[in-house]
């Protein structure tokens, strides 16, 4: 065959592949080579050890996946050609080889285009299998060329087969996304995105370009992931890994305020109040009623001194704390500082002298200064308000019967031998933060936002004081009995109320023809927001009725059988009441199958309750009576708009029972 001009540029990528493999495999030949005579060169023990940490954390960095090629695209700029890959590598003059694609000059490969060129006269993408390079798609820009959407090594990106944990995007992401993904850290930003438009792409992308850009800043304040649920957690936990980022906490809510092991449930009704602001307020004022005014001067016997405050000056030093607004706990030690001060001020007038630091710290605690803490501003710990709380609910705030429906029926004999309920968990960090002042985070990226209690968006606020956040979600997927019609609440909550909120509708996942379909249930859904558009015109879909409710089951298998012939994986998701039962008829005919949180287990097959396939997404979608998955919740018809958007090529949805009338309507 005649050698092209296309091969002969193909060749010499290929060759720079493997000039830049080996440049970065020197490159971590060198980190290792530091890292073993790192404790040799540092000082102590200590240094050596942040040393060895740091050396440690850049030679897992400089890893070399050989699944994936170094660079996925190129910038051609006042003649120089750039390569924007996962990491910089650099050969050995340190001139780069590729750039890192959150580097300043990446950005054109995402954002240049035919109108606003930023200098790039023609944009490469490679096309690749086990890394190595098959192909690549060039845009002149400078001609005018601009493929947008249409790029085919987008199309064959979107519509590759899914199985195992989500990827990351870095070769794709498109100009609206990479908006997003590359705001400032000072910008909190909430992403009202509809199904499959890459919210959660862009909040882990987010997060990986601001380490990049912030790294020593965020490495000591921290960046937090929150997921709903562990299942989701593990389909997302491979993406910042892959993207060279391995210290970003990925934590559920539940897992955040965990304090204690969950031991109760409460009904609906008690965690609908739970979950309820108000409860702020009944905490906070439970808490601050606990302090009384003095009324009892503080004497204190010294050796041959005696000391004495009377009542005037301790009411005005807890009147100050109060006004300090400091935090509860921290209030109280003022108070004991303050007392402390004025007993020392008194023995220093009448022996000359300054007293010792054993003496300051035998005053803080003798028996006449503790006691008078306890009487006026008592020592609490966050469970003691909160069982306070639960076993005589203030009557201020809440109703008799919301007092009635958190009481306990039978309260604990201690607080330590107290159950608490998840959502008790969620008073308990309420308490915690009124006690005692969170650690905040750099920067917090909540997924799935919309399904954020009041209660539960101020933990988070907590934790997210002094940095930003970014929040994903869909309103039309809202499905907490408390969630949201209106963003703009939760941002009150989390103390951002000036997030900009910005819609994303370009879909990546779901086909046109199944997002037509479970765009007809938005409507019903009371929410107000921007219908999905997909980029996918392949897919299928099939709405198959079955005449007789007790074959259902067996429909679905041999659905599910007829699933297995193509490529990719296959759920099938149900109401949670009929998971076991498909699971046993799935063991019953040998297919193997997983459970939606071990994305690693390789089996094709995942049957999935309907409860927890949020943020998921597979390949082949069968859906198991609908009319089911409605009934199952109050919030049943969003649950079944996210069941209805996981499919990524093929949608079968099965019924016995009428569809819901919404899905009927044209
Ligand atoms: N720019 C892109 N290039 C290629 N694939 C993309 C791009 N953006 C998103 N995707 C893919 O689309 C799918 C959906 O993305 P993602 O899960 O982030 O969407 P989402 O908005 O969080 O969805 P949901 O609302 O259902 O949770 C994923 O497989 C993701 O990799």
């Amino acid at each position: 065959m005649p050698t092209t001009d296309l091969d002969t540029e193909l060749a010499a990528e290929r060759s720079h592949l493997t000039e830049s493999r080996a440049a970065l495999r020197r490159m971590r030949d060198r980190a290792e080579s530091l890292f073993a005579t790192g404790d040799k060169v540092a000082g102590d023990s200590y240094t050596a050890e942040q040393l060895g940490r740091h050396m440690a954390r850049r030679v897992k960095e400089l890893a070399d996946d050989p699944d994936t090629p170094l660079f996925f695209g190129r910038l051609d700029i006042d003649d120089s050609a750039y390569h924007v890959g996962r990491r910089h590598v650099t050969d050995d003059a340190g001139e780069p080889m590729v750039l890192d694609w959150r580097a300043p000059l990446s950005r054109s490969f995402y954002r240049a285009s035919v109108r606003d060129p930023q200098g790039v006269a023609v944009r490469r993408r490679f096309g690749f299998v086990k890394g190595e390079l098959t192909s690549f798609e060039d845009e002149h820009l400078d001609r005018g060329e601009e493929l947008g959407t249409s790029s085919r090594i987008l199309t064959a990106e979107i519509e590759r087969p899914r199985v195992g944990p989500m990827r990351d995007i870095v070769a794709t992401i498109q100009p609206e996304q990479d908006e997003l993904v590359r705001a400032d850290l000072a910008d909190s930003i909430c992403v009202q995105g509809a199904p499959g438009t890459g919210k959660t792409a862009v909040g882990l992308h987010r997060a990986a370009y601001l380490l990049y850009l912030h790294r020593e800043r965020l490495r000591k304040s921290k960046v937090l992931i929150v997921g709903p649920n562990t299942a989701f957690l593990s389909y997302i936990s491979a993406v910042l890994p892959t993207l060279g980022e391995v210290e970003v906490l990925q934590s559920t809510l539940d897992e955040l305020v965990g304090r204690a092991p969950i031991r109760a449930t409460d009904t609906d009704a008690a965690k609908t109040i739970k979950h309820d602001v108000r409860m702020a307020e009944v905490l906070s004022r439970a808490l601050w009623s606990r302090i009384t005014r003095p009324t009892e001067p503080i004497m204190v016997s010294d050796g041959s001194y005696r000391w004495r405050i009377d009542v005037e000056p301790l009411r005005r030093i807890v009147d100050e704390a109060r006004r300090e607004g400091l935090p509860y706990s921290v209030g109280r030690e003022r108070v004991r500082a303050r007392v402390v001060g004025l007993l020392q001020r008194q023995s220093e007038y009448r022996t000359g002298n300054s007293p010792s630091e054993s003496w300051l710290r035998r005053m803080s605690r003798i028996a006449q200064v503790t006691e008078f803490l306890e009487s006026v501003w008592p020592a609490v710990t966050p469970e003691s308000l909160v069982a306070g709380v639960l076993t005589e609910p203030p009557t201020d705030l809440l109703t008799e019967e919301e007092r009635e429906a958190i009481r306990w029926v039978k309260p604990p004999k201690t607080v330590k031998s107290a159950k608490f309920s998840a959502a008790d968990l969620l008073l308990i960090d309420e308490a915690a933060g009124l006690l005692e002042r969170e650690t905040s985070f750099g920067h917090v990226v909540v997924d799935e936002a919309q399904d954020l209690s009041p209660m539960q968006a101020r933990a988070i606020a907590r934790r997210s004081e002094h940095g930003s956040i970014t929040l994903l979600g869909d309103l039309a997927q809202g499905t907490a009995p408390w969630a949201t019609t209106d963003w703009r609440d939760i941002l009150g909550h989390l103390g951002k109320p000036d997030a900009a909120v910005v819609p994303l509708t370009v879909g990546f996942r779901v086909p046109e023809v199944v997002v037509r379909l479970a765009n007809r249930l938005l409507p019903a859904l009371g929410v107000n927001v921007p219908a999905a558009v997909s980029l996918r015109a392949d897919g299928d879909l099939a709405v198959v009725p079955v005449a007789e409710p007790a074959d259902l089951d067996a429909v679905t298998m041999a659905e599910l059988t007829a699933a297995l012939v193509h490529e990719g994986s296959v759920a099938v998701i149900a109401a949670d009441a009929a998971v076991d039962r498909l699971r046993a008829h799935l063991d019953a005919a040998g297919i193997k199958h997983a459970t939606p949180d071990d994305v690693d287990a390789g089996a094709r097959v995942t049957v999935v309750p309907a409860t927890l396939v949020k943020g998921l997404e597979y390949d082949h979608v069968i859906v198991h009576e609908p009319a089911d998955i409605v009934a199952a919740e109050p919030k049943g018809l969003n649950r079944l708009y996210v069941v209805l958007t996981r499919a990524v090529t093929r949608l079968s949805v099965l019924h016995a029972k009428p569809l819901p009338e919404a899905l009927t309507l044209a």
